[in-house]
């Protein structure tokens, strides 16, 4: 997969050289490259902003310049298009789902804007996804192209150790994850669960999906509509 980042704040995506990332850059699963978006403005203050139509507080991003960047950085990879993600507090929910999808694409371009925005002309013309990483207010879309990128690069070919895999994560059955321990067998107390201990895989297996099963009743109910449910399932959250 290759990702071309557009943003007026190139070093926010430093952390994309890091960890497992960094890892699939250097295995080359993924090629990132990130665009200083005022490489395409053509005034001496390399403007990117203006003041926004129909007054208000804040700036708008110029379309002129996105249009451009856009326009070289799709041509530079002949007979191909990319798929286009504009991160925006008023885009669809990001999910694991999501994430999946957007694995499966060869090409991804993310549009990172600052002020208030980025000019809709321009959105309406080259998104094809707008994304909101959640019901909070950042300051531009680096911070959510990052947290993006991190969901779809672990899902790709290889980035998971053999130790982990993307199949065994919160969300992907549809429920919050089971807690998780490690040594010491007891710490300031508190006692590893003896079922985690007891060599008896399944009785383990069983454990987890209850414990995920209660966890995701009582942190997020709004999931457990979508997830696939067995009557043993539905026993453990009667009970
Ligand atoms: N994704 C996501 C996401 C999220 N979940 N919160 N905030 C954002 C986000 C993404 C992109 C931009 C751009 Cl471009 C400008 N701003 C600042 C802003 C703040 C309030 C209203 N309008 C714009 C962005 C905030």
């Amino acid at each position: 997969m290759r990702a071309d980042v557009v943003t007026i704040f190139p070093a926010y995506l430093e952390p994309l050289g890091l960890s497992l990332v960094g890892k699939a850059r250097e295995r080359g699963t993924l090629e990132v490259r990130t665009h200083d978006l005022r490489a395409w403005t053509s005034d001496v203050h390399r403007t990117v902003d203006d003041a926004p139509y129909g007054g208000g507080p804040g700036m708008v991003m110029r379309p002129e310049p996105w249009d451009a960047a856009l326009t070289e950085i799709a041509a530079s990879r002949p007979g191909s298009r990319p798929r286009v993600v504009v991160p925006t507090p008023a885009g669809v929910p990001f999910s694991q789902r999501r994430a999946q999808e957007l694995a499966r694409e060869p090409w991804l371009v993310f549009c990172c804007g600052r002020y208030e925005g980025i000019d809709a002309r321009v959105v309406d013309a080259w998104a094809d996804d707008e994304i909101s990483i959640g019901d909070y207010v950042l300051a531009g879309g680096e911070v959510a192209t990052l947290v993006i990128l991190e969901a779809v690069a672990r899902l790709l070919p290889g980035v998971l150790g053999n130790s982990a895999s993307a199949e065994d994560d919160s969300f992907s059955d549809g429920l919050l994850e089971a807690p998780v321990y490690t040594r010491p067998p007891v710490w300031r107390g508190a006692e590893v669960p003896a079922v985690l201990r007891s060599g008896d895989h399944g009785a383990v297996d069983r454990w987890r999906r209850a414990e995920s099963l209660r966890r995701t009743l009582h942190r997020r109910p709004d999931l457990l509509a979508a997830a696939d449910l067995s009557a043993a399932d539905r026993a453990v959250l009667d009970a």
